[in-house]
């Protein structure tokens, strides 16, 4: 095990790169070989008919070839034949139905031919479309922390890429199976000639496949070595050109700057493929003529038998047509076969995605079943000694972090920029598991319960809440997707939120698609945008609502508003209020200071300014700044 180990490490030693990046080892290629029968069970999974329909039809094709070079070997015996006996007695009817049967072998060919290519590309749009399907479905079950890692970004780019090249991939390896039958076919009759002749034909095709392998490899590395960079690419392009980023583009004057960047790493790509691409001609025009002059050493032998009398004609024709299509059907096998250990390295992209698995799922904690979510809360949710990092992040987030909030509790978090306020509210939502210490609720571990079921009792409203391009019904409908069709229960929730006013201006009322991405949308102000985000926490029922600082765009007056019917619209419930306006934050119950991701303080707005300490401080110093 160990020699074979060092072989290969011999043989596949990462050659670096011009930029240092290592390319792909050849065990590595192979090895992506083992892809192959999940995909074929991808592919049988899409549909059973379809693929079933497709093998029959290939099954029959690959016959085709074999047959049609027999009948036109007996074709031209009998045209020989005939031409040696004399006019009277010629009978050429056997030899007009043989022709028929070429006519008819030719048209059914053809009809077989356009049947595979039918349902290739029917197999194809459904595997796309399904592929598409599952990789949205996975993308949906991983942790927030993994969209945040760029090698995960890369995986799910070169995951999503690749839907196209995994249709070809699908016809390549059902043409190989075809063409591989159809070679056993013609063997036969070549082997039952001359057996070297078959040797000859290797000779002549092996050299261009292992010169295609190898510029197929090369390939494959710069494509993969490149996909951050292409990520970049994209970025730049999407940045350069698009609604959301032009205001900024043109006010900064940034499109030089952005154009320059992506002409530097597109030059740098292109001049890396270029000779690439210029070594994979020239080698290829040399091993093609490598493989011309195998075919023409076996046509000068066959027609030396043939002069000589010791074979036919037609059997002249069947060798040398036998020879030139095994010959084109091996190299189409071969270098086929690189492409498709090409694309079973892309493969392992697509399955390295799917083998991402999330870390926040039911049971972590107790292995047993989840315990059902309280309904209502009783005490509430208690932070003992929490401690959270980000992923990559060399700082404490939060530290130290013990407080309760209270069932039926309206509490505000206050705090400096990066104090820490947001990622608490994700803590709370379970999108991360604290690092250190526990949340419990009514005295259990969060991770004791369905973190699906969790959600659905926590609403939150991020102050980047997403501004979906969708109709403005809908964009409140998101807080509770189920209830989409639910027209009163949108105009209640727009009611609640004082989106109703904003609505009532927009000239398609709650039909009036919102965002200028599609055709007919109208664009909102942010204060306005913030109204609709608003409406969505009240299209949830759930027991913890969570506001993280969506109203920093509405004017005092709307927030002071906003926040009166909220904790109206709350009573009984348990609240999480994030907001750097003190008129806002004084009518939370208590309020809880934290600085440096560090507990500072929490009681009511009275009694901290009784205390006098950091929230004191920073409520003296607004409420300086509007005397
Ligand atoms: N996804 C992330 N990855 C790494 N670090 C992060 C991430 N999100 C936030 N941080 C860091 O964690 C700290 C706390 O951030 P957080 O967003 O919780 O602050 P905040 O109190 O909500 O700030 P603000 O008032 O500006 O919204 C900051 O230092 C921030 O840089």
């Amino acid at each position: 095990m160990a020699r074979s180990d060092s072989f290969f490490s011999t043989i596949s030693a990462k050659k670096p790169r011009p930029d240092g990046k290592p390319s792909l080892t050849v065990r590595e290629r192979f090895s992506a070989l083992r892809n192959l029968p999940a995909f074929l069970r991808l592919i049988w999974q899409t549909s059973p008919g379809l693929t079933l329909g497709n093998v029959a039809l290939r099954l029959l094709r690959a016959a085709l070839p074999v047959a049609m070079l027999y009948v036109g070997q007996l074709i031209l015996d009998s045209v020989v034949q005939l031409s040696r006996e004399p006019a009277a007695g010629r009978a050429v009817t056997p030899l007009l139905m043989l022709v028929a049967l070429e006519f008819g072998l030719a048209v059914f060919s053809d009809a077989l031919g356009r049947g595979v290519a039918l349902l290739d590309s029917l197999l194809g749009d459904l595997f796309a479309n399904q592929s598409s399907i599952r990789l949205m479905q996975h993308a949906a079950e991983l942790d927030l922390d993994q969209f945040e890692d760029s090698n995960f970004y890369d995986k799910l780019e070169r995951a999503r890429r690749q839907t196209l090249s995994r249709t070809v991939l699908m016809a390549q390896v059902l043409s190989q199976a075809q063409d591989v039958i159809t070679m056993g076919f013609l063997a036969v009759g070549l082997v039952a000639f001359n057996p070297w002749l078959l040797l000859l034909l290797l000779v002549a095709v092996v050299p261009a496949f292992l010169g295609e392998s190898h510029f197929n490899e090369r390939s494959y590395s710069l494509v993969h070595g490149w996909t951050p960079e292409r990520r970049e690419l994209d970025y730049l392009r999407q940045t350069g050109a698009s609604d959301e980023t032009a205001k900024e583009v043109k006010i900064f004057g940034l499109s030089g700057f952005l154009i320059d960047r992506f002409r530097t790493l597109s030059d740098e790509f292109y001049q890396q493929n270029k000779s690439l691409v210029i070594k994979r001609a020239g080698w290829g025009t040399f091993f093609a003529a490598v493989g011309a002059a195998g075919y023409y050493a076996a046509y000068v032998y066959i027609i030396t038998q043939t002069v000589y009398g010791r074979v036919s004609i037609g059997q002249l024709t069947f060798l040398a047509g036998s020879f030139a299509r095994m010959r084109g059907l091996l190299e189409g096998i071969l270098s086929r076969f690189s492409s498709v250990a090409e694309g079973a390295l892309y493969l392992q992209d697509f399955f390295d995605f799917f083998a991402l698995r999330p870390r926040i799922v039911r049971q972590e904690l107790t292995g047993e079943r989840p315990i059902p979510f309280p309904r209502p809360i009783k005490q509430g949710f208690t932070f003992e000694n929490v401690g959270f990092k980000y992923r990559n992040a060399e700082k404490w987030a939060l530290r130290n972090l013990s407080f309760e909030l209270q069932a039926g509790e309206k509490l505000a978090l206050v705090g400096e920029n990066g104090a820490g306020k947001t990622t608490l509210v994700k803590l709370l939502a379970r999108l991360y598991d604290p690092t250190e210490g526990r949340i419990l609720l009514d005295g259990h571990d969060l991770r004791e319960y369905d973190p699906a079921e969790l959600r659905q009792e926590i609403g939150v409203i991020f102050q980047d809440f997403v501004r979906f391009q969708l109709p403005a019904g809908q964009n409140l409908a998101v807080g509770r997707i189920e209830h989409k069709d639910n027209q009163p229960r949108i105009e209640q929730a727009a009611q609640q939120s004082l989106a109703d006013s904003v609505i009532a201006k927009l000239p398609g009322g709650y039909e009036q698609m919102i965002g200028r991405r599609f055709n007919g949308g109208v664009d909102l102000s942010g204060g306005e945008w913030q109204k609709i985000a608003l409406g969505r926490a009240y299209m949830r029922d759930a027991q913890l609502l969570i506001l993280d600082e969506p109203t920093a765009a509405l004017d005092a007056r709307a927030e002071y508003e906003v926040f009166q019917r909220f904790k109206e619209l709350t009573q009984g419930k348990t609240a999480v209020l994030i907001s750097h306006r003190f008129s806002t934050v004084r009518m939370a119950d208590r309020i809880l200071v934290i600085e440096n991701g560090q507990f500072q303080e929490i009681g009511s707005h009275e009694q901290l300014l009784a205390r006098g300490g950091r929230y004191a401080e920073l409520f003296r110093l607004q409420a300086a700044g509007y005397q």
